[in-house]
């Protein structure tokens, strides 16, 4: 148990993978997964020695003769076999670990229901026997991590995940998540990388369609952010000239041809999805801080103040530029506008209440981070489950969540 434990953050988009102890994850790596069938014999019943498969990045670099796929859907395990796979290759190729010697820590996302945790448990102890095994709430962990940087240290905040394929707000206090008062939103980073391809296809931009999703995600990462409002910023792009456009260069990575396009509007209405989704999608109506405010509201009403002045972000999804600031602004706004309309109505002077977003320097890999936090903590100890409870009692040792600094 002296060996470092190795820590598994699997998203629906990228993998952050990585010892403990240390300040960001040896690896992030796309959660893909690319299998050759051997004719006649279905991926899934064939054996992970027998397979011929690669991960990450090397998965779409082989998907011409490969069959690619994604693991981890909207943050859960939807496919056993080929996390297991994964979990292979990252541990023997990657990590380059022998698992025997080492405790493992793998992530859930909330409402993760308990027969996923055992699944987890069974693959970890009987495929790869590893020494121990904690499976921590992603939301939980970004959470801890964050009071390194912090001398009020708190395990009582809102968390806002917003990954690849989920977005996720998560109300904790003292540690545990509530859980009858978690929103999810079903918009995320992949939702604003296809905003971004559809407008490079309106304009007829010569780029190949094996390539286009993977540019339209640069041009994302580069160069979105997030405006103030969407009227005025339509304005500043009105003029051809304007310095708001942006020129990304680059070649296309599957088929090696050079690419430059003027990026253009597609900068701002792309995040600007999250805050007023009514007039970008069908898929959802509710602005994002209209959404943080009403799960702070629905949760007991001793607890509001400490879940606004702690909301803490988290994935890559909310590190567009001015996402926080944004964020802020609108939930104030909504915030005063309800203590004034009680003042008017009761006659009585409320106490303020303070909004305080937090962007902690980890924010892109904020769960790895606090899981890297957490492991190394004296209190990890206690929540480990060992190979030997393993062999004493099974798989049900995983399905209750195991708190930690409640
Ligand atoms: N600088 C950036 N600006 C905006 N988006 C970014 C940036 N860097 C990464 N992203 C986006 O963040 C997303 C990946 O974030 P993250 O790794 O937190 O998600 P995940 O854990 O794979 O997904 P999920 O939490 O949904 O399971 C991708 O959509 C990626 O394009």
């Amino acid at each position: 148990m002296d060996k470092p434990v190795v820590i598994f953050d699997n998203g629906s988009g990228y993998s952050k993978i990585g010892l403990a102890g240390n300040n960001e994850p040896n690896y992030i790596i796309p959660s893909a997964i690319a299998c050759r069938e051997v004719v006649g014999v279905p991926v899934s019943r064939m054996q992970c020695e027998d397979l011929d498969y690669f991960i990450g990045d090397e998965a779409f670099r082989n998907q011409q003769t490969h069959n690619l796929s994604f693991p981890v859907r909207e943050g859960q395990v939807n496919n056993w076999d080929e996390i297991e796979r994964y979990w292979q290759r990252s541990i023997y190729s990657l990590m380059r670990v022998e698992p025997q010697e080492h405790v493992f820590m793998l992530t859930e996302p909330p409402m993760n229901p308990p027969e996923n945790r055992e699944q987890m448990a069974e693959i970890m102890f009987e495929t790869f026997d590893v020494a121990g095994l904690y499976i921590g709430v992603q939301a939980v962990l970004a959470l801890f991590g964050c009071n390194s940087y912090k001398d009020n240290k708190t395990l009582t905040g809102t968390v806002i995940d917003s990954g690849d394929g989920v977005t996720h707000i998560i109300p904790i206090a003292h540690g545990y998540v509530i859980s009858s008062c978690i929103k999810h939103i079903p918009i995320a980073g992949r939702d604003i990388t296809k905003y971004v391809v559809k407008a490079l296809r309106d304009r007829k931009e010569q780029i190949h369609p094996e390539d286009i999703m993977d540019v339209g995600r640069e041009i994302k990462e580069k160069f979105c952010y997030v405006c103030k409002t969407m009227e005025s910023e339509v304005k500043k792009f009105a003029d051809p000239g304007s310095d708001k456009f942006r020129i990304y260069e680059g070649v296309g990575k599957t088929t090696g041809t050079p690419l430059r396009i003027k990026v253009g509007t597609e900068r701002f209405l792309g995040p600007e999805v999250f805050f007023s989704p009514g007039k970008l999608t069908k898929d959802w109506d509710k602005p994002l801080d209209e959404c943080v405010d009403t799960t702070i509201q629905n949760c007991p009403i001793d607890l509001r103040r400490d879940l606004y002045s702690n909301i803490v972000l988290s994935g890559g999804t909310t590190l567009f530029n001015n996402f926080n600031k944004r964020l802020g602004d609108e939930m104030q706004r909504r915030i005063d506008d309800r203590l004034r309309k009680y003042r008017e109505t009761s006659g009585r002077e409320p106490q303020p209440i303070k909004c305080s977003i937090f962007s902690p320097p980890t924010q892109r890999y904020a769960v790895w981070y606090g899981a890297s936090q957490f492991a190394s903590s004296s209190d990890f100890k206690n929540v480990v489950h060992t190979r030997e409870q393993y062999l004493e009692y099974g798989p049900s040792i995983a399905r209750r969540n195991v708190v930690f600094g409640g």
